[in-house]
């Protein structure tokens, strides 16, 4: 570049501009971000100001937009519509204001200030009140006839209210697209398998090109109005802000931003005070615009070649901008979520230095296509973290770099990264070990829900890890009094607090003591928390409860394989994946083997559940373990002919049970893979030894089935839950309310109106003493 003369460079830039402004102005498919092209036009500017020989006839400098193409009617307009001159410093707006002042000789002046739409111009022409005809700018003399299309506009009226209006009114403003419109627009876009539009300009743009104006219709534009072309028939008014008053009155939509400011400091007040409302305007705004409010004045300044002098357009930072993928890495989020996040070759957009640019997930890098050592469009808006908008493909270096391809081990923690089907993201599986998930991990372990640990709030669990004192949930159980301490200490010298060690010595020990004793008794939960606090994805309250209820033992939901957790009542395909694979990891074994370590011993553990015998049937075992193409029916009939699992698994091919062949295929390709085989001989081992254990008949099952137990006040020893889980153990019901159904009450301290109702129905009431002895503990 630096080798080019100023000659070969203004030739080169009119061309690459002129490139720009055709893709831009006629495609409505932009190649580059608009910063990128003003980079370049202003590059150009500079040289032409230094060498005015060197404009050439076709600079994009000397003219506005591009010819129309051809596909509506030219219209050729009355007044021309021309272009803002851009300003971006400060320096350029009290240049700009110096100029004004200059021209008109004045002390000060007044300033009618509005946002700058980032739509496309429109001119509505009224004759005699009545909406005529609507064209677009063009090249600024000429332009196109959408009439057709701006009457789907509903903002825009057909007829201007009032009476003894003007024999010819052109309005001037902007055409544009709400961003709610637009994203509401993409999504079906999206839905529908169909191209995505860039931003709402392209699309509003778009939607005013269509040939079919019901397309037009769909699209939701609005306007907005802001200046004005041939007046016949009617007095102009003297000001701006009085010309967009009159407006309103014709029933016009105009902008609630406009304001009316003096000098350049009333501009730049206008400017910030813009710039902070504008996250959360309905439209894209791409700046502000200033114009001289009395119209006198703009008459005095008038016009240089592509632009007014009265005006100006103050841009906001761009909020897209070009640059590099150096790189692409995953970062993992406290709930294990996996992020592909693009290093970028630092650039400055919306305002600050972007260094990376997050790419939402696996799918947005390939539907993208983004690959190291792409050039792509990347967008700060507001304090949106930014993201990788587009890859400019005409500049992919070559030989092509690879696609994308997500890691499959966790890069923090080593465990593997699973997505499930039909979810967008993926997810390191070391849930309890992951240092990413660390926090969070605790955090759930310790709720009042799960292991229930009294005074270990997430300031404290912070501080916990910060310190290096905890690693995984184990720890937990090896904490000192002397941990403790010095873990506040750190907890109130980060927030500030002065420490009460320092205050009053007695009360940081007795908290302290609290704490440890909390921990200490939440050594025995109830089976069904323990397997709750563990945090598997996908397993809340219900579903462990369903595990300990049916399973029994924690060893064995441990051990459980997929295909018998997926037999069990609402547990789905992804629910019993996840079960085994969260035991299955090699970083959870150990972290669960630390806690039984540490002496954690679950309660209420027992036989599994009698109805587990039915559920055993090995049909559906087979049928669950979603090998291919193998629906129940034909688990069946391949069940019937070969006998037991173990004469399956020793065949190589499958053809010889009537099977149809696509799925005597399917069954050779899974039985080929030897962990699959020994998977399904492991389930009929495990299966075996289930029905050993399991009484012959449901009748042998808890004696209390099939009564229903009503919890209520505080027990002298247990918890509610804990009572509860006992009762469940030996096959009873705890339900919420008291009826004639119910067969007990069991009533503790402050029991309320349940007690009342219970005694109201005659049922059985129970105390503490009284249940335990049902139990027969
Ligand atoms: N990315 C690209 O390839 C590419 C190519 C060409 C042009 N562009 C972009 O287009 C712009 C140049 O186009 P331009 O000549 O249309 O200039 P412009 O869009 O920057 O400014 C003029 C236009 O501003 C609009 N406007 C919005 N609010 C207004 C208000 N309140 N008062 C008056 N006008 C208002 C009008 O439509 C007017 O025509 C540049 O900013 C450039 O970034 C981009
Ligand atoms: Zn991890």
């Amino acid at each position: 570049m630096t080798t080019q003369t100023p000659a070969e460079r203004a030739a080169w830039l009119t061309a690459e501009l002129n490139r720009h402004l055709h893709a831009y102005h006629v495609l409505d498919a932009p190649t580059i971000p608009d910063a990128e092209y003003d980079k370049l036009f202003i590059e150009l500017q500079q040289i032409e100001a230094a060498h005015p020989e060197l404009v050439a006839p076709d600079s994009p400098t000397m003219r506005v937009g591009a010819p129309p193409l051809g596909q509506f009617e030219a219209v050729t307009h009355a007044v021309p519509m021309l272009s803002l001159n851009n300003g971006f410093t400060d320096e350029d707006i009290e240049n700009f204001d110096r100029r004004v002042r200059e021209g008109l000789d004045a002390m000060e002046v007044e300033y009618a200030a509005e946002v700058k739409f980032d739509g496309l111009a429109i001119n509505l022409r009224y004759e005699n009140g009545v909406f005529v005809q609507a064209a677009t700018r063009g090249d600024g003399y000429t332009g196109e006839d959408v009439s057709a299309n701006i009457r789907t506009i509903r903002a825009i009226p057909l007829r201007l209210h009032g009476d003894d209006l003007p024999a010819v009114l052109e309005v001037r403003g902007e055409v544009l697209m709400f961003k709610a419109d637009f994203n509401a627009m993409n999504e079906r876009q999206r839905a529908a398998g169909q191209k995505e539009f860039v931003n709402p300009r392209n699309a509003a743009a778009g939607a005013l090109r269509q040939l079919d104006s019901r397309i037009t219709a769909e699209r939701k534009l609005r306007f907005f109005a802001y200046g004005i072309g041939e007046l016949v028939g009617a007095e102009l008014p003297q000001t701006h802000s009085a010309l967009l008053d009159w407006y309103e009155k014709l029933g016009l939509p105009v902008a609630k931003e406009r304001a009316v400011v003096r000098g350049k400091d009333g501009l730049l007040d206008y400017y910030a005070r813009i710039g902070q409302g504008r996250p959360a305007m309905p439209y894209e705004i791409d700046g502000v615009v200033y114009k001289t409010n009395r119209l006198a004045d703009q008459r005095a300044l008038g016009f240089v070649s592509r632009a007014p002098r009265f005006a100006l357009a103050h841009k906001f930072p761009a909020e897209e901008a070009l640059t590099t993928v150096q790189a692409i890495e995953v970062q993992v989020g406290r709930t294990g979520a996996i992020t592909p996040v693009a290093r970028l070759v630092p650039v400055f957009v919306g305002g600050v230095t972007v260094t990376n640019a997050t790419l939402h997930n696996e799918d947005e890098v390939r539907r993208k296509d983004v690959r190291v050592g792409d050039t792509v469009i990347v967008r700060r808006a507001g304090d949106v973290i930014p993201e990788v908008l587009a890859v400019v493909l005409e500049r992919r270096p070559t030989p092509e770099p690879a696609p994308y391809v997500l890691p499959n081990t966790c890069p923090v923690c080593g465990s593997h990264v699973v997505r499930e089907e039909g979810e967008a993201v993926a997810r390191c599986s070391g849930g309890l070990t992951c240092a990413a998930q660390r926090k969070e991990a605790i955090r759930h372990f310790a709720g009042r829900r799960m292991m229930d640990i009294e005074g270990l709030g997430d300031r404290y669990i912070d501080s916990l890890v910060e310190c290096n004192l905890v690693h995984g949930v184990a720890d937990l159980y090896s904490l000192t009094l002397d941990d403790l301490l010095q873990m506040k200490r750190m907890a109130d010298e980060r927030d500030g607090t002065t420490p009460e060690t320092v205050k009053q010595g007695k009360v940081a020990t007795k908290w302290a003591d609290n704490l440890l004793q909390a921990i200490e008794s939440s050594k025995r939960p109830p089976l069904e928390r323990l397997l709750f606090a563990l945090g598997i994805r996908h397993v809340g309250e219900s579903t462990a409860k369903t595990l300990a209820d049916w399973l029994g033992r924690f060893e064995l939901v441990r051990q459980a394989p997929a295909a018998l957790l997926r037999v069990l009542p609402d547990i789905g395909g992804t629910v019993a994946e996840s079960i085994a694979d969260f035991f299955a990891e090699e970083k959870n074994q150990q972290a669960i083997d630390a806690l039984l370590a540490a002496g954690v011993t679950p309660q209420g553990e027992h036989a599994p559940k009698a109805q587990l015998r039915e559920k055993l049937d090995p049909v559906q075992l087979l049928a669950a373990l979603a090998i291919p193409k193998l629906t129940e029916p034909r688990a069946r009939q391949l069940l019937e002919q070969a006998g037991t699992f173990e004469t399956l698994a020793s065949r190589r091919t499958f053809d010889v049970y009537g099977l149809p062949a696509t799925v005597a295929g399917a069954l050779e390709e899974w039985m080929a893979v030897p962990a699959q085989r020994e998977a399904l001989l492991q389930l009929d081992r495990l299966r075996a030894d289930l029905l050993a254990q399991l009484p012959e008949t449901a009748a042998a099952e808890g004696h209390l089935s099939g009564k229903t137990f009503v919890l209520t006040g505080t027990l002298p020893t247990m918890s509610r839950d804990a009572a509860g889980a006992l009762i469940e153990a030996a096959g009873g019901k705890v339900s919420g309310s008291v009826s004639k159904k119910t067969s007990y009450v069991v009533a503790g301290a402050e029991a309320g109106s349940k007690l009342a109702k219970a005694e109201e129905l005659g049922v059985t009431i129970l105390d503490e003493a009284g249940l335990l002895a049902l139990l027969g503990k």
